[in-house]
C-alpha cells in the first residue's frame, strides 16, 4: 500500500534537483532544496522562478500556480532542514563516494519511516541502500533532462526494495504527470545502458577524426531525427555526468565496449564539462554555441 507524501526533500540543486523541486512544487507537495553552498541554493531558486515564468508566458500554468509553487519551495543548508521529510530524492553528482556519505547523514536525521531514494544515472541501487539504515525504504526515481519536460521516470528496486515503497515512488510519480518505466537494477539501468553508448560512440566518431562536432551533430539530428545531436546532448547531461555513466557500465558490464572514450576523458580533465561550465564540445560563452573541434 503507498504511503502519504506531502514534503519533499531533493538533495543537490543542479540541473536535476532543480527540475524536480520544479515538478514537485507545481504538482502540490512541499519541498525542500538542499545544497553545500547557498550560492547553488539561490542560483537554483532563480532558474525554477524563470522555467515557471516562461510555462506562465506559454500559458500552460497560470500566474497563481507559479507563486503557489515558489511559496512551496523552501531551501536548507544542511540536511538538517530535511528531518521531517515524507520522501528524499538525493539528485547530487554522480559519484558513489558523495552519495554514500549524504545518505550516512541524512539517516542519522531523517524520520525513520521516510523514504530515500535516488536519482542516480547508472550506480548499483542495492549498493547505494546498503549504505543506509533503511534498504527496504530506498529506491531509484531516475528522472530525465529536462525534468519538466521529459515524460519518462526509470523506477528501480534495490534487492531489498518492499511493496509500499514502489508503489509510493509509483503513485508521486503519477502525481508529477510522468510515465513510469521500470529497470532492474543493472548498471545505467535502461535509458543510460542504451543512450550513453550512442554518446560515448558520436565521440569516439570525432575522436578518429570521421567527422568534425558539427558534422557529428547534424548527421543525427537530420539523418536520424533525434531533437539534438548527441555531443550537444552531452554538453545538455554534462560530460563529468556522461563520463561518470561509462565508468560505471565499463566496471559493472566488465565490457570492452564500454570502454569511455580518452577524448570525453580529456575534457572532463580540463573542466570543459559542458552547458554548467560553458565549455564543452561546444564554447557557450558568446552569442551562440561554437563547436570546440
Ligand atoms: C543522463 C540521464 O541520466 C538521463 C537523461 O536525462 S538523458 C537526456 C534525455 N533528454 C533528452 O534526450 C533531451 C533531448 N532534447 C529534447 O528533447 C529537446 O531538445 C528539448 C525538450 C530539451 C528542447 O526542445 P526544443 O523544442 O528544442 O527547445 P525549446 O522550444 O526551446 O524548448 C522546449 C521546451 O523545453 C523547455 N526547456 C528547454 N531546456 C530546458 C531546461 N534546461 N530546463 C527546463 N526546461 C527546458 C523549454 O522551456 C520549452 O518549454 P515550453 O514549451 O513549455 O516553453
Ligand atoms: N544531467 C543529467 O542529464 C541527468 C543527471 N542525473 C543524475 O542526477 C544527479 C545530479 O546531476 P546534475 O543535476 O546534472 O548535476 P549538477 O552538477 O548540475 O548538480 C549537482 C549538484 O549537487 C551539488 N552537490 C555536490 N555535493 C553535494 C552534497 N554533498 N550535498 C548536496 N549537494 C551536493 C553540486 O554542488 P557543487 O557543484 O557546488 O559541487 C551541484 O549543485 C547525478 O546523480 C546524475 O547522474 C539523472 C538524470 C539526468
Amino acid at each position: 500500500m503507498a504511503v502519504t507524501i506531502k514534503k519533499v526533500g531533493v538533495i543537490g540543486s543542479g540541473q536535476m534537483g532543480n527540475g524536480i523541486a520544479h515538478v514537485a512544487a507545481l504538482a502540490g507537495y512541499d519541498v525542500v532544496l538542499n545544497d553545500v553552498s547557498d550560492e547553488r541554493l539561490k542560483s537554483a531558486m532563480a532558474t525554477i522562478n524563470g522555467h515557471l515564468s516562461r510555462q506562465v508566458a506559454k500559458l500552460t500554468i497560470t500566474e497563481d500556480a507559479r507563486k503557489k509553487a515558489l511559496d512551496r519551495i523552501t531551501s536548507a543548508g544542511t540536511l538538517d532542514g530535511l528531518s521531517d521529510c515524507d520522501l528524499v530524492i538525493e539528485t547530487a553528482v554522480e559519484k558513489e563516494e558523495v552519495k554514500r556519505k549524504i545518505f550516512h547523514e541524512l539517516c542519522a536525521v531523517l524520520k525513520p519511516e521516510a523514504i530515500v531514494a535516488t536519482n542516480s544515472s547508472s550506480i548499483s541501487i542495492t549498493r547505494l541502500a546498503a549504505s543506509t539504515d533503511r534498504p527496504e525504504r530506498f529506491i531509484g526515481i531516475h528522472f530525465m533532462n529536462p525534468v519538466p519536460q521529459m515524460e519518462l521516470v526509470e523506477l528501480i528496486r534495490g534487492i531489498a526494495t518492499d511493496d509500499n515503497t514502489f508503489d509510493t515512488a509509483k503513485e508521486f510519480v503519477g502525481k508529477l504527470g510522468k510515465q513510469v518505466a521500470v529497470s532492474e537494477d543493472f548498471p545505467a539501468f535502461i535509458v543510460n545502458r542504451i543512450l550513453l553508448p550512442m554518446i560515448n560512440e558520436a565521440i569516439y566518431t570525432l575522436y578518429e577524426g570521421v567527422g568534425n562536432v558539427e558534422a557529428i551533430d547534424a548527421a543525427m539530428k537530420l539523418g536520424a531525427h533525434h531533437p539534438m545531436g548527441p555531443l550537444e546532448l552531452a554538453d545538455f547531461i554534462g560530460l563529468d555526468t556522461c563520463l561518470s555513466i561509462m565508468q560505471v557500465l565499463h566496471e559493472g558490464l566488465a565490457d570492452s565496449k564500454y570502454r569511455p572514450c580518452p577524448l570525453l576523458v580529456k575534457y572532463v580533465e580540463a573542466g570543459w564539462l559542458g552547458r554548467k561550465t560553458q565549455r564543452g564540445f561546444y564554447d557557450y560563452r558568446g552569442d551562440k554555441p561554437v563547436p570546440t573541434r
